[in-house]
């Protein structure tokens, strides 16, 4: 039994929690042949249809919805049925262009506000970035999900709104977002759940490149993956924090499913493409299946399973739709965005102390217990620059902490540990997402 209809049960939309899949997106839909209750949520619209928004008021009941749950909708007239969501559709396409028109004077109120600010280069510029506002977003989605009372599961709620919002942001900007492409990688599916269908998408080489596009102003937003629950941390994107000055705007988890692609049986196979990544969160599999064959490192999981589809005894890891292991990407941007904190952000910060100083790292750290501030992370890599400037070895340190980078006690700690690190630099604040519980 599909349970995704209980409406009472506690749900998380994207950008609040994991990102249904493809495949979770499928199964909202209600099983085959399965009567339709009556559909409260129609009503609402048709009642509501002259009021400019709705409310979080429950939507009143419908002379007609009531209606039809009594008498069984199998004996009415198919014909008449349509017609009703025929008249249901024309309200729909209304309200939701009375809405695009209220997203379009948005746009024209945060263009002026840039100007104002003297922050408007030419597009895709860093006031085309604030277009994309995921504190906004969440609010809407906890705001529909609030509102809705069913039949539609929140699931189905949410993606529409995910798209709604989508046109949204392209009316007000023509915004590109670049990930590592080419098509269907998890990057792009990752991409698509946050920004929805109508903004333009631009596949790229590799993750350093991604952060390239961004920074030269060829793309509004990148999105780059930053850790995978099985494997840790994605060193090519902290790599490259280290030298951007862009900055982390959201943060966003997809869970991960890995498929074994092959035109060869398994015990055939001499060659396995992959993405690096995809080698690590897949170490076991192969060690245990495959220990003889090459592992070898392409750059991306769909160009492995374009060469592995072409050679024979090869096989890639690649995509699938299902739900296992989780990556947790970031959206980077140019300019710091919106800085109003939503009340539960997280702000990524890097810093590098001298490996000289007895205790200097723990010097650092104490900083934030002093400011009685909580990590929620913490990593290194090799600095290389300054290891090639003055010597070995010196890390930079990648911590993760739980407040905004306007919060008083986060400006404290920032200025403290400024006073006492060779360099420090604040990479992003974004509201906070629950970390996907394990559905098996
Ligand atoms: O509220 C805003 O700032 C908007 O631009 C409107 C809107 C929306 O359609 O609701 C669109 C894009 C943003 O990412 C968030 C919300």
């Amino acid at each position: 039994m599909d349970d995704r209809r209980h409406r009472d049960r506690p749900f998380t939309p994207p950008g609040i929690a994991a990102t249904p899949t493809a495949s979770a997106r499928t199964a909202a839909a209600p099983p085959a042949g399965q009567p339709q209750p009556p559909s409260t949520a129609v009503a609402g619209i048709m009642d509501h249809h002259d009021q400019p928004m709705a409310t979080d008021a429950p939507p009143a009941p419908d002379a007609d919805a009531n209606a039809s749950s009594s008498a069984a909708p199998l004996t009415s007239d198919l014909a008449d049925l349509r017609k009703k969501i025929d008249s249901v559709d024309a309200q729909l396409v209304h309200l939701l262009n009375q809405r695009a028109t209220i997203s379009v004077q948005v746009g024209k109120v945060k263009q002026l506000a840039s100007e104002s600010s003297g922050t408007a280069p030419s597009a895709p510029s860093a006031s085309s970035s604030d277009v994309y506002v995921p504190r906004r977003e969440r609010e809407v989605f906890e705001k529909v999900v609030r509102l809705n009372h069913g039949p539609l599961a929140h699931e189905a709620v949410v993606a529409i709104y995910r798209e709604i919002m989508s046109a949204s942001i392209s009316l007000q900007q023509q915004v590109a977002v670049a990930f590592l492409g080419p098509a269907g990688t998890h990057t792009h599916q990752a991409a698509l759940d946050r920004f929805g269908d109508s903004v333009l998408f631009v596949p790229i080489s590799t993750i350093a490149e991604v952060f390239t596009a961004v920074e030269q102003g060829r793309a509004t937003y990148g999105l780059v993956p930053l850790e995978n629950s099985t494997f840790g941390s994605v060193a090519q994107s902290l790599d490259r924090f280290m030298t951007t000055t862009l900055q982390i705007r959201a943060e966003s988890y997809l869970p991960i499913h890995h498929h074994l692609m092959s035109n060869s049986t398994l015990h055939t196979i001499r060659r396995v493409y992959s993405h690096p990544e995809a080698f690590g969160q897949c170490q076991k599999f192969l060690d245990t299946h495959l220990p003889d064959a090459a592992r070898i490192n392409v750059a991306s999981t769909a160009h492995a399973a374009e060469l592995a589809a072409k050679e024979p005894y090869a096989a890639a890891i690649c995509n699938a739709d299902a739900a296992g292991n989780t990556t947790r990407f970031v959206v980077i941007a140019r300019g710091q965005g919106d800085a109003t904190p939503s009340g539960n952000d997280a702000t990524l910060l890097c810093f590098t102390v001298d490996h000289r100083a007895p205790g200097a790292l723990c010097d650092a750290l104490k900083v934030f217990k002093d400011c009685g501030i909580n990590l929620t992370r913490i990593d290194s890599r090799p600095d290389r620059l300054r290891n090639a400037r003055a010597g070995l070895w010196h890390y930079v340190w990648f911590v993760e902490l739980e407040g905004h980078r306007v919060d008083a006690k986060v400006v404290r700690a920032v200025e403290g540990l400024t006073a006492s690190c060779l360099d420090v630099k604040v990479l992003g604040s974004y509201p906070k997402v629950p970390t996907p519980t394990p559905t098996a």
